[in-house]
């Protein structure tokens, strides 16, 4: 499975991610959130990084606006939509991005089922919270298109192989204190998930 580790604050951290085999990084752009990190931070840490990784923006209740330009300013290469967005603010996108799906019930990983989209396990404070979804959801379902969130850790990924989730993302699950990543923590995190 393809890895994203989220939360991203320094660029020590996103190198560990990085040397460690990460596919993608989150740079959370949601200023309640412990792991927020400003557009001009996260630009300094994604001028540095090499090429072919992805620079994943998240936003909660952000308009398209904000998005674009967030993106655009801090060099961010796909944006993860993390709340119910209206449709018309997908239409006023201009860069690539992720659709997010914050499941309550069994039902709602269906939604959006001929997209790539993410899956979070929902909850009032949106992510990063380490609640879990119920895997048995997901057993007869197509998750070559789904990547999958919500209170993953270097243990509990390893079962997931089976399921063939196109991708998996953690935050909490890999840090030592809010926006600080346990190094031993990723690499295990990301062996276990290849
Ligand atoms: O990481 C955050 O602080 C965050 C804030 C607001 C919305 C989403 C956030 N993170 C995303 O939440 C999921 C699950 O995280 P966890 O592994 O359970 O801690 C993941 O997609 C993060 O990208």
């Amino acid at each position: 499975m393809r890895t994203k580790i989220c939360g991203i604050t320094s660029y020590e951290d996103a190198m560990t991610a990085i040397d460690a085999g990460a596919d993608a990084l989150g740079f959370v752009f949601y200023e309640k959130s412990p792991r927020y990190i400003s557009v001009s931070d996260a630009k300094k840490i994604i001028a540095k990084l090499p090429p072919f990784i992805e620079k994943v923006a998240l936003f909660v209740n952000s308009d398209a606006q904000v998005i674009n330009s967030y993106c655009q300013e801090a060099g961010a290469t796909l944006a993860q939509v993390h709340f119910e967005a209206p449709y018309e603010l997908y239409e006023q996108l201009f860069v690539p991005y992720i659709k997010v799906v914050r499941a309550k019930e069994a039902k709602d990983i269906l939604q959006f089922s001929n997209e790539y989209r993410l899956i979070d396990a929902y909850c009032e404070t949106y992510g990063g919270s380490g609640k879990k979804l119920n895997i048995e959801w997901f057993k007869h379902v197509d998750c070559s298109k789904i990547i999958l969130a919500g209170g993953l850790d270097p243990q509990n990924v390893s079962s997931l192989k089976q399921y063939g989730f196109y991708a998996v993302d953690v935050s909490s699950g890999v840090e030592l204190s809010y926006g600080k990543k346990d190094a031993s923590k990723v690499r295990e995190f990301i062996k276990n998930a290849k």
